[in-house]
């Protein structure tokens, strides 16, 4: 999977840009606010259709302007696919495969493999419980729609029992064998959805861990803990159980989407006890282990884009991260950083072509 050009225009601080790629390493270098990370927003557009900082579409158009277009020319497999995403005030988006437009744009997912590293995942570990499910759910549905489709499944029978709770609550009422029916579905569904999280966090640890430990070269050692609700026990059982709090609540308090990761380092959660860098490592290696996943899924080497890397790791650490990145098993990668001598000065040590584009 190769990117060999792109052209931006009125995309975010840009009016018009074009960049050709070098098909190994390319790095966009320059001070704060040039439009470093706007450019890899703008490769991750081409292959996710939105931007991975700033989800509502027409932020993304540049200031005063009615629309952005951005034009990828990719080649996968040898054959060229040209991906257009372009938006426009007041209309839906937009997107192109050699010039066909998607009538889902949900049918362009995975057509090209990529993973962003960037300082904006740390909402990883900060942020609620909503944004590592998303991540865990992100990468199994990847591979696997039959997934996908229960989750959706369940989201929509967990919306009816909310609305069905509220509705007793709001009139005093209650009906338990029509709760009971939710439940049965609800207990289905999820135990099915904890199974498979089960058993994709028990490939996907390892592969975490061993990359976290190529990247510190210490014992420090990290975990991910899965902390779910529908464990042993039957899940009717503890739908059951919750019912009265359930009530008073109006909202379904326990299930599969109150599921949690627990990330660990040396056996404490590395949000509070994890130094900058120590998290940032955390956070590489977790994006490393689902590049992993993804190649092995789709049969394609993902483009990478690794946002800011150098930012709060020490040089051992970003010395690792690019002998890891250098090796066959990955493919083309975008970086960004704001010391150009820093840059090509790393760049350099991996023997492999690149092009450093000053912003
Ligand atoms: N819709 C928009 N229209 C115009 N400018 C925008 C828009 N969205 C973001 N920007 C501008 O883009 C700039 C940020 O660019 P970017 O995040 O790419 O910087 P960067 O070079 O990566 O900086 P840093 O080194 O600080 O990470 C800011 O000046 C911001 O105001």
């Amino acid at each position: 999977m190769k990117l060999d050009s792109i052209s931006l225009i009125n995309y975010k601080s840009f009016s018009s840009a074009e960049f050709e790629f070098d098909e190994k390493i390319n790095c966009f270098v320059g001070n704060n606010g040039v439009g470093k990370t706007n450019v890899l927003d703008a490769i991750y557009h081409l292959a996710f259709a939105k931007s991975y900082f700033n989800p509502i579409t027409v932020q993304n158009i540049k200031h005063d302007e009615d629309f952005f277009v951005v034009n990828g020319n990719f080649i996968k497999n040898d054959l060229e696919e040209k991906i257009v995403v372009s938006a426009k005030k007041g209309v839906k988006r937009v997107l192109k495969r050699n010039g066909k437009i998607y009538d889902k744009i949900s049918d362009h997912i995975g057509l090209i493999p990529l993973v962003i590293i960037s300082p904006a995942d740390r909402d990883l570990i900060t942020e609620g419980s909503d944004t590592r499910r998303k991540f865990l759910d992100g990468v199994i549905s990847l591979s696997n729609s039959v997934y996908l489709n229960k989750l959706i499944t369940y989201n929509k029978l967990l919306q009816q029992r909310n609305a069905l709770l509220k509705y007793f609550y709001i009139n005093r009422t209650f009906d338990s064998d029509g709760l009971a029916v939710y439940d049965e579905q609800l207990a289905d569904l999820g135990g099915s959805i904890h199974e498979t999280r089960t058993a994709f966090l028990q490939s996907f640890t390892p592969i975490f861990r061993k990359y976290y430990q190529q990247i510190s070269r210490t014992e420090e050692v990290v975990d991910i803990f899965y902390k779910a609700d529908f464990t042993n026990e039957d899940p009717t059982q503890v739908l059951k159980n919750a019912r009265q709090k359930d009530l008073q609540l109006q909202y379904t308090s326990v299930g599969t989407h109150k599921d949690d990761l627990l990330f660990l380092l040396n056996d404490h959660p590395v949000k509070k006890y994890g130094s900058q860098g120590q998290q940032k490592s955390f956070l590489t290696a977790l994006k490393l282990a689902q590049f992993e996943f993804i190649k092995q899924e789709s049969g394609t080497v993902p483009i990478l884009l690794l946002d800011d890397i150098f930012d709060k790791l020490d040089a051992s650490r970003v010395a690792q991260i690019i002998n890891m990145v250098n090796d066959e098993q990955f493919g083309q990668l975008f970086i960004s950083d704001t010391h150009p001598e820093r840059t090509e000065e790393v760049i350099k040590q991996t023997e492999q072509s690149y092009k450093i584009f000053k912003l």
